[in-house]
C-alpha cells in the first residue's frame, strides 16, 4: 500500500509559553485510508494538522505527501501547491453564496466537476440555495464536496463533528465516513471524541504533550495500550493488584469464579449495568448484562483473558 503521506521527525515548540507541540512526530498515512489524531484538548492536534496544510511553519523535520516533499529545510510549499485541502469545524461556508459558489470558490473546477461533486454529495438540487436554508447535515456535505472538488491528495478534517448535538452527530458521523470512502479519498481526521475516532477510522494515532503515544487499529490500541494513559483514555479501567488492570468488560461474576466479593453499587445504563465489586483488598468496576444482581449480594467473580500490564 502506497504511503501518500509521510512526516519524518516533525518538531515544533511555540515559543510563546514554550509549549512543545510537537515532539520529533513520525508516522505516515496510507493511501485510502481515514486515519485520526485522537487526544485531549491542548494535545497539539490542531497545530498538527496546520503544519500539514501549509497553516504553520514547523521547526524542522520533513513532510512528504504523495513522494513530494512539501516541508523540509530546503522546502516549504504553499497550502495551495501541498495537495491538501481542510474542512474546518465550522464548515466555513461563505453565508452571501449559493452552494454551487461555495463549492466552486477559490478553485478552477469545471461545471462538470460540479455536476459529478453535487451528485456524488447527494447536493443535487440544491445548489441554487444559500447556506442557511440548508440542514446541518447538508452543510457539511457542502464543506466536504467543496474540499473535494479540488481534488486533494488528502482531506484534513479538523474536528468537523464538534459543537453538534448528540443525535445529529451520530447520524452526521455514518454520512461522513459513507461520502469520505465512496470518493476513496484519504482523509486525516482530528478528534478529541473516542467514538468519533472509533467510528471513522482505520488507524488512530493518540497524541499527548506533542506525542504521539501509539497508532492502531481501534481493536488494537484498545486491547494492547502500551501505558497507563493510552488504556485510561480509550475507556474505563480498574486496577486489580499491582500494575495489573483490566476492563470492566473482562470481569464477570460467576458461580464458579475464584474470587469472592460483595455488591457495592449498580448502575443501570440501558444496555448494561455498570457495577462496583467491594473484594478485601479493592474495588473493582465491572460491566454487567445480569438483571439479577442485588447491592448488598454475595458473589463469585473471575477474569476473562487480557490483564494489562503497566
Ligand atoms: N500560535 C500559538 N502560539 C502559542 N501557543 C499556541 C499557539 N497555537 C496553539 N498554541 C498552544 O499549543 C498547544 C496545542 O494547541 P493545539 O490547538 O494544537 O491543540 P489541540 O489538541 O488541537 O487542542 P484543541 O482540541 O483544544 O484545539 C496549546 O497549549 C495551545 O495553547
Amino acid at each position: 500500500m502506497k504511503k501518500i503521506v509521510q512526516i519524518k521527525n516533525l518538531k515544533k515548540v511555540f515559543c510563546k509559553g514554550n509549549i512543545c507541540v510537537a515532539n520529533d512526530i513520525n508516522l505516515f498515512i496510507n493511501e485510502g485510508e481515514i486515519f485520526t489524531i485522537l487526544g485531549k484538548s491542548g494535545s497539539g492536534k490542531t497545530t498538527f494538522l496546520r503544519m500539514i496544510a501549509g497553516l504553520e511553519i514547523p521547526d524542522s523535520g520533513e513532510i512528504i505527501i504523495d513522494d513530494k516533499e512539501v516541508f523540509s529545510k530546503n522546502n516549504n510549499l504553499q497550502p495551495k501547491d501541498r495537495g491538501v485541502a481542510v474542512v474546518f469545524q465550522n464548515y466555513a461556508l461563505l453565508p452571501h453564496l449559493s452552494i454551487a459558489s461555495n463549492i466552486t470558490f477559490g478553485s478552477k473546477a469545471s461545471k462538470a466537476d460540479l455536476e459529478d461533486v453535487l451528485e456524488k454529495t447527494k447536493l443535487k438540487g440544491q445548489e441554487n440555495k444559500f447556506p442557511h436554508e440548508l440542514s446541518g447535515g447538508q452543510q457539511q456535505r457542502v464543506a466536504l464536496a467543496r474540499a473535494i472538488i479540488t481534488k486533494p491528495k488528502i482531506l484534513l478534517l479538523d474536528e468537523p463533528l464538534s459543537n453538534i448535538d448528540t443525535e445529529l452527530r451520530a447520524h452526521l458521523r455514518v454520512e461522513l465516513k459513507e461520502m469520505i470512502k465512496s470518493f476513496g479519498i484519504t482523509a486525516l481526521f482530528i478528534t478529541h471524541d473516542k467514538e468519533d475516532a472509533f467510528y471513522l477510522s482505520d488507524r488512530i494515532a493518540i497524541m499527548n504533550g506533542g506525542d504521539i503515544l501509539q497508532v492502531g487499529t481501534a481493536k488494537n490500541i484498545y486491547h494492547n495500550p502500551v501505558d497507563l494513559y493510552c488504556a485510561n483514555f480509550l475507556g474505563k479501567i480498574t486496577e486489580i493488584s499491582q500494575n495489573n488492570y483490566v476492563r470492566p468488560e473482562h470481569i464477570f461474576i460467576t458461580p464458579n469464579g475464584r474470587f469472592n466479593a460483595i455488591i457495592k453499587s449498580i448502575v443501570f445504563y440501558g444496555s448494561f449495568y455498570e457495577i462496583i465489586l467491594k473484594t478485601e483488598k479493592t474495588e473493582l468496576l465491572i460491566h454487567s448484562f445480569d438483571d439479577n444482581l442485588e447491592i448488598g449480594q454475595n458473589v463469585k467473580y473471575d477474569f476473562s483473558g487480557e490483564i494489562l500490564n503497566f
